[in-house]
């Protein structure tokens, strides 16, 4: 349809667009074009438009499908999502606040929108968050069929772990016992108990217990789980050789762990090793630090070697799966 558009550089086409939506003066029956470097934004009264913004006569779409954010920005962002909380992850505040806004404004379902202010960090491996939109970092995020609560900014949680969560889930078997060291919100203990596993879940993040604890009634399983508050080293004389699985989801540090791991086994135990190594050497210092703490009283069979995914240029975070039997 041949319509008056004003035309901008895509750069200005989002502050472009908010000033002539203020004015009342977007067609929003037709779609906004992006063409050559430039935005064309369909307006209903191009006499009204203010000076210095050009009008030009063009054909234009009319509009089928709701906004999304590329039609308001004139590229395609990327964010993730958890819950009704959509996350950034721009280096540019200025950028990021352009995209948050185009978000609030589109089809998208937002309650939130943060941007990454920090790499994971400290004992707990929480990160800072830019706050753009709205208020609250508590949400509730759905994960193969299971709903955590949690608020991003007291806690740790991946959505992008979700494949790789599952692929260990499913391994598990009715009625096994399984330990999981840092257990962060529940995202690996709360459907290990669903599958039927006796569990019992640490994390030194007191708030990241009461969300685990809140999650398992959640999904009802609180009556299968055990959650401590505290250091994994402190419940291992009281689980010593009860575990048929254990999850070890602390990449960096795990090493420093893997003794607890050894006294927690049981007779037979699949350990879930996670770490993050250079591309060329991804797999052998896990194999060589778990050998090292758990022959010669275990044989140790590494039955799965994984790359969960890249996480820096030239790294990865792998997880081997390994079996002790005890000798
Ligand atoms: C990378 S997060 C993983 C959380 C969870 N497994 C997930 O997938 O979302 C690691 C967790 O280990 C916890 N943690 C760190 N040191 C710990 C320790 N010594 N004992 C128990 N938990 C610990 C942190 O608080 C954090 O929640």
């Amino acid at each position: 349809m041949h319509a008056p558009c004003v035309r901008v550089p895509t750069e200005e086409g989002e502050a472009t667009r908010r000033r002539l939506a203020d004015a009342d003066l977007v067609d929003e029956s037709l779609d906004i074009v992006v063409e050559d470097g430039a935005l064309y934004i369909p307006v209903t009264g191009p006499d009204a438009v203010p000076d210095g913004l050009r009008v030009v006569e063009r054909d234009v779409p009319e509009r089928e499908t709701p906004t999304s954010p590329a039609d308001l920005l004139g590229f395609e962002p990327s964010y993730e999502r958890l819950g009704d909380i959509v996350i950034l992850d721009e280096d540019d505040p200025a950028r990021a606040a352009r995209i948050a806004d185009a978000i609030a404004e589109s089809n998208v379902r937002a309650e939130t929108v943060v941007n990454r202010a920090s790499k994971v960090k400290g004992e707990t491996r929480v990160r800072d968050w830019d706050v753009l939109v709205g208020e609250s970092t508590e949400t509730v995020h759905r994960e193969y069929g299971c709903e955590f609560a949690l608020d991003i900014a007291e806690v740790y949680f991946s959505p992008r772990l979700a494949t790789e969560r599952h692929r260990v889930v499913q391994q598990v078997a009715d009625g096994e016992r399984a330990v999981d060291m840092f257990a962060g919100v529940g995202p690996y203990a709360i459907p290990m108990a669903r599958a039927g596993a006796e569990v019992v879940a640490t994390d030194i993040n007191d708030r990241a217990i009461d969300y685990l604890r809140e999650n398992a009634e959640r999904n009802d399983v609180a009556d299968r789980i055990t959650a401590y508050a505290g250091d994994v080293r402190e419940i291992a004389d009281d689980y010593t050789g009860w575990a048929e699985r254990l999850v070890m989801n602390l990449p960096h540090t795990a090493q420093e762990f893997l003794d607890t791991a050894v006294a927690l086994a049981g007779e037979e135990c699949v350990l879930h090793y996670y770490d993050i190594q250079h591309e060329d050497e991804r797999y052998a210092p896990g194999e060589a630090a778990i050998r090292d703490a758990a022959e010669p009283a275990y044989d140790v069979t590494i039955e799965t070697r994984h790359t969960v995914r890249s996480y820096a240029p030239h790294e990865y975070n792998v997880c081997l799966d390994v079996r002790l039997t005890r000798n």
